[in-house]
């Protein structure tokens, strides 16, 4: 199977030449009233948000043009097509953004390659929904187990431990079992009234007071910070506040995770050797936020801390369970409370000990959450005709309502399907990873050696156009009639797989959908959005896909809401 296409490209719109500022706020005033988003003092500055520094902690090292032809030439040997990967073309594609590059590839080899990356070391990279769905189906199954999380899992050790994202085996196991069905329905429906729709309409209040002042947002860090003030608070009970206050841990999470991506491409894995972390500058950078931001070392070493790491993991089972037996009281809330000793003065900032006790994937979860909705939005500020029938949806469904009741979520099937549509055209992450335990063949005939690591490029199946019609148009309709199934990998048959597919899926998905639905409501219901003109939003990774600069937006109030809002708004600007 041939596929053809062209490489996406994100829609330009030219670099921030001029300066987009209409009414300069002054610094201190701004900054007191709103704090967002950021506003420096220099006029050549941005003005708003705080950018995740998307280079993460530096390049790999990648293999010498020689020692790739070496292992082109070995690879050839087999049934599989190998890409023509030119040594520019890898070191291009490890520093930015590695699906642009995979998409090219498949163009050229077929949805089945081999890319070399070193003398020995390759990926066996899949764009093809059936060869997927043998591999992910086949990851972790106990009954047919040939795949595990491999790379992903060596790589990530230095950030998540043996954490529940990463393991396998029994350790898995259990804790599949006892996470999984505790993020259910019931326990989905108290976050969406307690967590989702509060948290939303206080960064609704916040977007107001930049509206008032004809400031422009950086989208993208506002819906980080309030992706991780939601989870904080969904699941520890705890208030990271970061819509209000800066927390340097969205930052550190994304360095981490460029470093785990730049590990898995790394030619000579010099991060395997301890000592030389700290000689070698990437890697001393992604250890310093590590160290500082997201583990306490004590937390490892010391028996008190200890405790409270499996007190908190009980908690969360706790808290899920209850949910689960439907008596999810705010007395139980309460007594969940799983970190009180954080709101102590003495105590270091709260960010750099909560997250040291957060279960492995939710930092990165936090940053996919944050991504989703940031690509939703802009595709529709891009499409206004989209965005006219979503707004329809949202006034016609919510009425006077500022946040969704639970019926309403139920009734907001047109937004959602805006969401499913931005994941498939923006995946997070992109690519999943995982190493052959024992020899295979693929559908197709493809033959996997064992050790192969194999990468199955999400973002090119999605963008396939042997797989989906007209795949680079943002069409939220082509996942059939509205009253039809939300698109899964079960009903797409692997067409469409943003949460993964198997044993090893996503256990949040449901969490992950409900809240940009949530928050997307709340923030069509009371505004209109923008693109500042002349920014340039590129592409990049670390896990998610992400700008590379931001994603900065004029936001207006929608004449309807101005009265209802006028009351959160004051209290903003009063606080
Ligand atoms: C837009 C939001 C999210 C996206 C796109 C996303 C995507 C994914 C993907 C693709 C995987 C599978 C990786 C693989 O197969 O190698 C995964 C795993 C996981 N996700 Fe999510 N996720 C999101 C939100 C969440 C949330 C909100 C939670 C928790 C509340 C969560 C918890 C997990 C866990 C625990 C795993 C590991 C499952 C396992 O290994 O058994 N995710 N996620």
């Amino acid at each position: 199977m041939l596929l053809s296409g062209r490489v996406a490209q994100p829609k330009a719109c030219g670099h921030a030449s001029n300066n987009p500022r209409r009414r300069p706020v002054p610094f201190q005033s701004y900054h007191q009233a709103n704090r967002i988003v950021k506003v420096r003092a220099q006029d050549d500055e941005p003005i708003m948000g705080k950018s995740i520094d998307a280079a993460g902690a530096g390049a790999s090292f990648t293999s010498p043009g020689w020692l790739t032809q070496l292992n082109m030439l070995w690879g050839g040997k087999g049934n599989v097509p190998v890409a023509n990967a030119q040594p520019d073309d890898i070191k291009e594609l490890l520093g930015g953004a590695l699906f642009k590059a995979l998409y090219k590839w498949m163009q050229e080899s077929g949805p089945v390659y081999l890319l070399p990356t070193g003398p020995v070391s390759s990926f066996l990279v899949i764009s093809d929904p059936a060869a997927a769905k043998h591999v992910l189906r086949a990851t972790d199954n106990s009954q047919r187990n040939i795949y595990n999380k491999g790379l992903v899992a060596e790589v990530s050790q230095f950030l998540f431990g043996k954490g529940f994202a990463v393991a396998g085996g029994d350790d898995w196991k259990v804790r599949r079992r006892a996470v999984g069905p505790s993020l259910h329905r019931a326990y989905l429906e108290a976050m969406l009234v307690r967590v989702f729709g509060p948290s939303s309409e206080f960064a609704a209040d916040k977007l107001r007071v930049a509206a008032r002042s004809g400031t422009p947002v950086n989208m993208e860090a506002m819906f980080s910070q309030l992706t991780l003030d939601i989870i904080g608070k969904a699941v520890f009970n705890y208030d990271f506040n970061s819509l209000t206050s800066d927390s340097p841990l969205i930052q550190a999470v994304y360095t981490a995770l460029k470093e785990t991506e730049q590990r898995a491409t790394d030619l000579l894995p010099l991060w395997k050797v301890p000592a030389l972390g700290w000689l070698i500058p990437r890697q001393r950078k992604a250890l310093q936020v590590r160290h500082s931001t997201l583990v306490r070392r004590p937390v490892k070493k010391n028996l008190f801390s200890r405790s409270v790491c499996v007190c908190v993991c009980f908690a969360f089972v706790v808290l899920l369970c209850a949910a689960a037996n439907g008596d999810f009281t705010a007395k139980q809330q309460h007594q969940c409370r799983v970190v009180p000793f954080l709101n102590q003065p003495s105590n270091p900032p709260p960010s750099r000990r909560c997250v040291s006790l957060f279960p492995s994937p939710l930092p990165a979860a936090s940053l996919a959450r944050g991504s989703a909705l940031t690509w939703t939005l802009y595709l529709l500020v891009q499409n206004p005709d989209k965005m006219a029938k979503a707004v329809a949806e949202v006034e016609s469904v919510m009425g006077s309502r500022t946040a969704p009741t639970l019926a309403d979520y139920g009734q907001l099937r047109y937004v959602m399907r805006c969401v499913n549509e931005s994941m498939r055209l923006y995946p997070h992450p992109p690519v999943l990873l995982r190493r052959a335990l024992v020899e295979d063949e693929l559908p197709g005939g493809y033959k996997v050696p064992v050790g192969q690591d194999v990468m199955i490029s999400v973002y090119n199946i999605h963008h396939s156009e042997a797989v989906w019609d007209n795949p680079e148009a943002f069409i939220p309709e082509r996942f059939g009639p509205l009253d039809g199934p939300v698109p899964s990998e079960q009903n797409t048959d692997f067409r469409y797989i943003p949460f993964s597919g198997g044993p090893r899926k996503c256990v949040g998905d449901q969490f992950a959908l409900m809240e940009a639905v949530v928050a997307l409501a709340v923030l069509l219901r009371q505004f209109d959005f923008s693109l500042v003109p002349n920014q340039k939003i590129g592409m990049t990774t670390g896990a998610t896909i992400h700008t590379t600069d931001g994603l900065y937006m004029y936001v207006k109030e929608r004449r309807t809401c101005a009265g209802q809002a006028a009351a959160g708004a004051a209290a903003v600007t009063a606080g």
